[in-house]
């Protein structure tokens, strides 16, 4: 795909860079690929001088990811670091209590306190790409970024929230990865946009924060979270908590844009598999919720694989393919790894550093027949419930990733996906292609076995276009006004 497509890729992992660590920056899978090869399931490898301890199996992942005597953490502050640009220490105690509030935030039951304002502006600005020519080419990832971005930002920082952020969230974003290597290494453009983006959100705050004045009716988990970061003045600078701020907004969107970017890619360059899902949609809207208002008023668990069983085994397949699950964490105390083929066990000590990569489990081939393919279908009649028990057989291991630290925007993550899809593919007619051009329509987008994987984060952008026009059928959906 890669290839073929000239997409550029950035991969982001919070590693330093010496030892190993350059071939590592380079293509973290495709390394943590070929020493599975020549090493087994569980190894160790130098990364600038640090001991790291990668588990590829189940039970070595399941270990890193439930920690169940607490001897591993997760190295956030690297994290603020490079994502943030912050300098110094936060305390934990702070980050935990904003996570808190994202959770509070973003699960099915708080989602439809500001889902109907979300709908709203999708619907809105997925009805003004109809209003463009037909003639206009709109680069793939801006098709699909702006889109979120606007309506995510709008449903739950309030109407005041600086839009026009999104150029430089994007600039940072297509270059995440250098942000997490050494300093020198981090374009200027970058580190440019990243103090923009938070002189932003510091106007933001202060603005319309002083005396609350235009953030009335957004949720009370970002109420919270906002008030604890303004509040936090006594104790980080404010530079600081604009960083971290910022943070939040790279997980709040990167995932998810580039999930639907590349979940549209599929859709797009394959026709059957576009016109299976939209008929799943145009079925469950006409037929199980009677109109496209009666569906976006929905809960989000209404939304689930008894009514989409295609269109979310179609974003569990992206997923599988496109999110590079990779745990990484600092271990505070010693701690023992074992798996079949290693006698002894390995014994961690504070210092090193694990890694579960449960993306090692998603390309398996033990695990998923034809790995390297996607199958639109592949998880159709499959039950996440299972993962739970450990046995992902049936669903990608750890996308969202699972215990004390599974991923708190989960529930909203697929709710977000699955509204754009449905709206995009009930409204418009889309067509997709190259730079030069050409159709991506057929291109044989199963990746390439031989290729050096590199997610977490491919980036589908500038190389493919779509152009969208006002879907031509009988419109059963004409009224947006009360959305
Ligand atoms: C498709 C979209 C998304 C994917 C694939 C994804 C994936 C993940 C994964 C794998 C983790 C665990 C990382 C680890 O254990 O090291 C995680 C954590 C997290 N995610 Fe997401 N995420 C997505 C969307 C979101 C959204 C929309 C939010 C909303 C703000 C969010 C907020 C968080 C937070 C706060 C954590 C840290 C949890 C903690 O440390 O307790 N994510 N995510």
């Amino acid at each position: 795909v890669h290839r073929r497509l000239k997409i550029p890729s950035s991969v982001s992992i919070f590693m330093p860079w010496y030892d190993d660590a350059i071939r590592f920056g380079l293509d973290p899978i495709g390394f943590l690929r070929r020493q599975q090869t020549q090493r087994g399931s569980t190894y160790q490898v130098r990364l600038a001088g640090r001991r790291v301890i990668v588990a590829n199996d189940l039970d070595g992942i399941l270990r890193i990811v439930r920690d169940t005597p607490k001897t591993l953490h997760m190295p956030d502050q690297q994290v603020l670091e490079a994502l943030g640009g912050v300098k110094e220490h936060i305390p934990v105690t702070l980050i935990d209590r904003l996570t808190t509030y994202v959770a509070r935030t973003f699960s099915n039951r708080t989602i439809p306190v500001f889902s109907p304002t979300f709908n709203t502006h999708l619907w809105r600005h997925i009805q003004n790409f109809t209003l463009s020519s037909p003639t206009e080419r709109i680069p793939l990832q801006r098709f699909v970024g702006k889109a979120l971005y606007d309506a995510v930002s709008v449903a739950i920082f309030g109407e005041h929230f600086p839009l026009d952020s999104y150029e430089e969230f994007q600039t940072v974003d297509a270059k995440m990865s250098r942000l997490f290597g050494p300093t020198i290494f981090i374009p200027r453009t970058v580190s440019e946009a990243r103090n923009i983006l938070k002189a932003k959100m510091g106007t933001y705050f202060e603005e319309c924060w002083d005396d609350e004045v235009g953030v009335k009716d957004i949720p009370d988990g970002i109420t919270q979270m906002i008030r604890s970061l303004r509040d936090a003045k006594s104790f980080i600078r404010p530079e600081d908590a604009q960083g971290a701020f910022v943070m939040f907004l790279f997980g709040l969107h990167s995932n998810t844009h580039r999930i639907v970017a590349w979940l549209f890619l599929h859709l797009l360059s394959d026709s059957r598999a576009f016109l299976r899902v939209r008929r799943e949609i145009d079925h469950a809207i006409d037929v199980e919720f009677g109109d496209l208002e009666t569906l976006l008023s929905a809960p989000p668990q209404r939304l689930g694989v008894s009514s989409f069983p295609l269109l979310e085994s179609a974003i569990m397949e992206t997923l599988r393919l496109w999110n590079a699950a990779v745990m990484i964490r600092d271990v505070l105390e010693d701690t023992e790894f074992s798996s079949d083929d290693l006698t002894p066990s390995l014994m961690a000590h504070a210092g090193d550093v694990v890694i579960g990569n449960s993306y090692a489990v998603n390309m398996s081939e033990e695990v998923f027949e034809d790995p390297d393919t996607f199958q639109v279908d592949r998880f159709v009649g499959c039950s996440a419930a299972k993962e739970e028990d450990g046995k992902s057989r049936t669903v990608p291991l750890g996308i969202f990733g699972g215990g004390t630290h599974v991923c708190k925007g989960r529930e909203f993550a697929l709710y977000e996906v699955k509204i754009f899809l449905i709206l995009c593919l009930r409204l418009l007619d889309i067509t997709a292609e190259t730079t030069s051009g050409n159709p991506i329509d057929g291109l044989p987008l199963e990746a390439d076995a031989s290729r050096t994987v590199p997610s977490f984060v491919m980036y589908p952008k500038d190389e493919v276009f779509v152009r969208v026009a006002k879907r031509t059928w009988k419109t059963t959906f004409v009224s947006g006004s009360n959305l």
